[in-house]
């Protein structure tokens, strides 16, 4: 459960005989043919997969190179996160599990949630920030309507954080018949190389999708945003073994590295604990987590998944953080190149184009992560288009 130093779980004694189940179990279950099946079923029938790899004609113009964007934001719900849900929803139900609870900031892992709940008939909480539930409002209401209870995180900074800690509360005071639906590649081990795994699906059909189009499986840059790092690590998962691709992580920088309103957790963060895991993350000397800031939710985290504290640390990935202003100029411009309104944390990503050094006619995939209707709200407020 360690990705170099980075992982393992460091959980309170009373988590230990969830985490200990879930250890033993989920390998052996997602491995059955029958697991396989309805997870493959599902994802074709009702996420939609696979999602299109679509050349970007007119933005591959724009920065001579060819640039592929893979569209999760075209799954059901709008996002990548229903990958992961799609896979923990099967796996609770063959651990019997009862209730469902997870945490959300953006909301999409929520209504991810939420979705798969309503799917499989199983009760939902999500917790939420205060401060997330008011920017993040369409969301909040779609997991209402699709069934789930909203519980408001009310301590810290209201936001996935605190969300995060309202939901391991609750899971250590129902551990046996409740099943956590960690939204990220965050959290104990397994969670991390579980979620991954599911979100792994990115990849092996970017690179079906590449051979075809390309002919070759391995383009030149894959670009994703990280929040806590679950889109990224379907994104990189089958080429972290081919060091020709390069790793692009893209976080939020908020309104900059250095104005302490930022959530770029590999230039400011350092070891430490979050969430059950040993990773890179913001905190004070004394071990306090430091509050942080980006305009999108999604990327609101003040830590990291241990897979990538790894690959910044070694010096696999490649990793710069997006201002807000330059997230949001982002996503104008692509909805204005290529006619796709982007969720902002995706226009995260597709900013870093500007910042990382790439050849002419460089094959590059952007992971579109999901679609800007949850940020109507944020693109009027900001109002620059
Ligand atoms: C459209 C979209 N793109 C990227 C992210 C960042 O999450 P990762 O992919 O796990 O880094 C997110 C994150 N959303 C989470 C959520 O909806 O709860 C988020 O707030 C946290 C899990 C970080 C997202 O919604």
């Amino acid at each position: 459960g360690f990705y170099g130093k980075f992982g393992g779980a460091y959980i309170p004694e009373m988590l230990h005989p969830n985490i200990e189940e879930l250890k033993d179990n989920y390998e052996q279950i997602i491995a059955t043919e029958e697991f396989q099946d309805q997870f493959r079923s599902l994802l074709k029938d009702y996420v939609g997969r696979p999602t299109p790899l679509y050349f970007a004609s007119r933005l591959s113009e724009k920065y001579a190179a060819k640039i592929y964007l893979k569209r999760e934001d075209l799954c059901h719900t709008g996002a990548h996160k229903v990958n992961n849900t799609i896979g923990q929803i099967i796996l609770a139900k063959k651990l019997g599990k009862k209730r469902i609870i997870a945490e959300t900031g953006a909301g999409q892992h929520g209504v991810a949630t939420a979705t798969v709940c309503a799917l499989m008939g199983m009760d939902c909480t999500v917790y939420m920030g205060e401060l997330d539930i008011q920017r993040q409002r369409p969301n909040v209401e779609r997991m209402k309507i699709l069934g789930a209870t909203v519980v408001p995180a009310t301590s810290g900074s209201k936001t996935l954080k605190d969300a995060t800690n309202e939901a391991m509360r609750q899971w250590i005071n129902n551990p046996v018949d409740t099943h956590y639906i960690i939204g990220s590649v965050v959290g104990p081990h397994p969670y991390p190389e579980m979620v991954a795994r599911f979100q792994s699906v990115i990849s092996e059909e970017i690179k079906s999708q590449l051979l075809e189009k390309e002919g070759r499986e391995n383009p030149d840059l894959v670009i994703a945003c990280v929040g806590g790092g679950s889109n990224a690590a379907g994104a990189f998962y089958h080429y972290y073994n081919t060091p020709e691709v390069r790793l692009i992580a893209a976080e939020a920088a908020g309104l900059g590295v250095s104005s302490g309103k930022s959530a770029a957790t590999t230039a400011l963060g350092t070891m430490g604990i979050l969430h059950g895991s040993k990773t890179l993350l913001m905190q004070t000397d004394d071990g306090q987590v430091v509050e942080p800031h980006s305009i999108s939710a999604g990327l609101d985290y003040p830590g990291i998944g241990p897979v990538h504290a790894h690959l910044f640390d070694s010096g696999r990935g490649e990793f710069v953080a997006v201002e807000d202003e330059d997230a949001m100029k982002a996503g104008i411009e692509l909805s204005r190149l290529e006619g796709i309104i982007p969720a902002i944390e995706s226009a995260h990503a597709f900013h870093a184009l500007n910042m990382i050094s790439f050849k002419k006619d460089d094959v590059i995939v952007i992971n579109l992560s999901g679609r800007g209707d949850k940020d109507l709200d944020t693109y009027i407020k900001w109002g620059g288009y």
